[in-house]
């Protein structure tokens, strides 16, 4: 067999993963997002920048199911995850985050028990899906550490106790722990010493090397974009002024405000 006959498989487009479409929400008078649609195909990363206020983690937290937009469709094409996803209610809401969904917050009390040991918040995880033997949640939650590059002799400490960038890597192993299909990460290096940034990127772009996990990150830092995201989405005043993939868009940005941000980074 040729090897143009091998590879061809690879070059067929599959279906978005992620498809959201025309998602609006107003807190009170103000509107923090105005008909911001977007897809995300298997494996790919897809970089969200703006400036403050123009509604980047508010668009993760619809995507999160955290929050309900005021209009808009999302689904995910994924056999447990049937039509749009913001209908779905409360429990079957928690369901399938817990299973398909991961996210890393900025702040880590959002996404951890600070006071829980480091693996029992992984296992925490692991819970919520329905396991219960206490060898495989041990298992399972050291091997999600491991594969954050945490410190396993930590494993029994509690995130209060750890550092910024050790609380950052419990959350990630919360999050990949189930092995979701999507993993959301709102400015997951953001406060972190610069060298301790570095390495947690180094994990993130391993991790995603590795397993082809399907990443939505925000971040008002465009070097994280830069090293993470294949496209990316500039958003402005909860709209998105530009969209497009990343190489092109830093190179090249075409609306003016993607020129100033990428610009003033320069
Ligand atoms: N829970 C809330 N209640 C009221 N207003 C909110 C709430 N969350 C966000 N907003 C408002 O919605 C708009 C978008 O906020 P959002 O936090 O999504 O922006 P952002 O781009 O993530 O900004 P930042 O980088 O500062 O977090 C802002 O005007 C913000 O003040």
């Amino acid at each position: 067999m040729s090897q143009t006959q091998l590879d061809a498989p690879r070059l067929v487009r599959t279906q978005p993963l992620l498809t959201a479409r025309n998602v609006s929400k107003s807190y009170g008078s103000v509107p923090a997002l105005r008909n911001v649609s977007a897809s995300v195909f298997p494996g790919e990363v897809l970089g969200i920048v703006g400036e403050s206020g123009s509604g980047k983690s508010t668009f993760l937290r619809c995507l999160n199911l955290e929050e309900t937009p005021d209009a808009g469709s999302y689904t995910l094409d994924l056999p447990d995850a049937d039509g749009n996803l913001f209908d779905l209610d409360r429990y079957a809401r928690r369901m399938l985050c817990a299973r398909q969904i991961g996210i890393v917050y900025q702040n880590p009390h959002l996404g951890l028990l600070m006071k829980h040991s480091s693996s029992g918040n992984v296992a925490e995880r692991l819970l919520v899906a329905g396991e219960r033997r206490f060898a495989v949640l041990r298992d399972k939650a050291r091997a999600a550490l491991e594969a954050s590059e945490f410190p396993l002799e930590r494993m029994d400490a509690p995130p209060i106790e750890l550092s910024g960038g050790m609380q950052q890597r419990v959350q990630l192993a919360k999050a990949i722990a189930l092995e979701p299909a999507l993993l959301l990460l709102d400015e997951p290096t953001t406060g972190l010493d610069v060298s301790v940034q570095a390495l947690v990127l180094d994990t993130l772009k391993r991790l995603q090397q590795e397993r082809r996990i399907t990443m939505v990150i925000v971040s008002h830092d465009l070097g994280v974009i830069r090293t993470l995201a294949d496209r990316v989405m500039v958003m402005r005043r909860g709209e998105v002024v530009e969209a497009g993939l990343a190489d092109q868009v830093f190179q090249d940005p075409q609306h003016a405000y993607s020129q100033q941000l990428v610009h003033a980074k320069l």
